[in-house]
């Protein structure tokens, strides 16, 4: 059976390989295992709580109406940080293709969580949609402003957290020449360096990434991750390194900091705004590409 359904979550097969998987939990309809011919590609940490009780620490959390904690705004300011999709329980709406396996997930406000719409008292639609191919993840988004007077405006971002042998042998490339936002230096610049490393805590939003650039992950040379998006302009890179990890109670063990990153393609550096009635898609892909440097132009 490439498809099973529990109270908690839900587990696709591949039908041509069972040892490529994908399982996504319920709550907050969070992709937290990947496994491509038995290899886990996501990082999950040992003290995630899948229980319902908080956001899952690892795997493809997913961001909105809100990225971060947002200040400015009436309602959106409101929100903890990071929204309300991941702190709720989605509605599993069903298989709609066989191969590639492919499901639904569904998130209204009449489901979500309800100390968190008090907050946020907008109309909205969101479907996800997960593709799991024998080389491949896609996640999708639609976002439909279900509200017949007012416009939606929101951040969408896909928290991606990737496994991967050890941060400091680890680069990740064709962010070159891009701008970005380092949310801890409170500074924007233009990335000039040829590949992105790591030594230290890191969290910056890289803006209008061109959306021909395949973001690849490299582990000493070799390609590990390749990462591709649509209607995603904006890409967070993100590591707690040491301080960090040890001050989340949820993030094990201490050392995990040395075996993922986060990279999260979104929608983050300003809003879309939803007329009624419109709806806004995006995707994520992941997969294993031949490294391919795509230099700045
Ligand atoms: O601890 P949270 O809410 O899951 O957030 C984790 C990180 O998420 C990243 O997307 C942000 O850029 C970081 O600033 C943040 O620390």
């Amino acid at each position: 059976m490439p498809i099973k359904e529990t109270d908690r979550e839900v587990i696709l097969t591949h039908p041509t390989n069972d040892t490529t998987s994908v399982t996504i939990l319920k709550y907050g309809a969070t992709v937290y295992s990947w496994k491509l011919k038995s290899e886990e590609q996501l990082w999950l940490s040992t003290a995630a709580k899948l229980d319902g009780t908080k956001p899952v620490r690892g795997g493809i959390p997913l961001v909105f109406p809100v990225f971060g904690k947002n200040s400015t705004d009436e309602y959106l300011s409101k929100l903890p940080q990071h929204g309300l999709a991941r702190n709720s329980t989605w509605e599993f709406l069903g298989q709609t293709k066989e191969n590639p396996p492919t499901v639904q997930f569904g998130l209204k406000p009449e489901i979500a969580n309800p100390e968190l719409t008090k907050l946020w008292p907008m109309d909205f639609l969101l479907i996800l949609t997960v593709e799991l191919g024998d080389d491949h993840l896609k996640t999708a988004i639609e976002v439909e402003n279900t509200s017949n007077s007012k416009e939606l405006k929101f951040n969408w971002l896909f928290h991606t957290y990737f496994r991967i042998e050890d941060i400091e042998g680890t680069m990740v490339s064709n962010l070159a020449g891009m701008k970005l936002y380092d949310q801890l230096l409170k500074e924007s610049y233009v990335d000039k360096h040829p590949v992105v490393t790591f030594n230290q805590e890191t969290d910056v939003i890289y803006q209008n990434v061109n959306p021909e650039r395949a973001i690849q992950i490299v582990d000493k040379g070799v390609q590990i991750h390749t990462l591709k998006r649509y209607n995603l302009p904006d890409t967070v890179v993100w590591n707690p390194w040491v301080e960090k990890s040890q001050g989340m109670a949820d993030f094990e063990p201490k050392t995990g900091y040395q075996q993922m990153i986060c990279i999260e393609p979104g929608h983050v550096h300003d809003f879309i705004t939803l007329a009624p009635g419109k709806k806004w898609n995006a995707y994520q892909l992941l997969c294993k590409e031949e490294l391919n440097y795509q230099a700045i132009q």
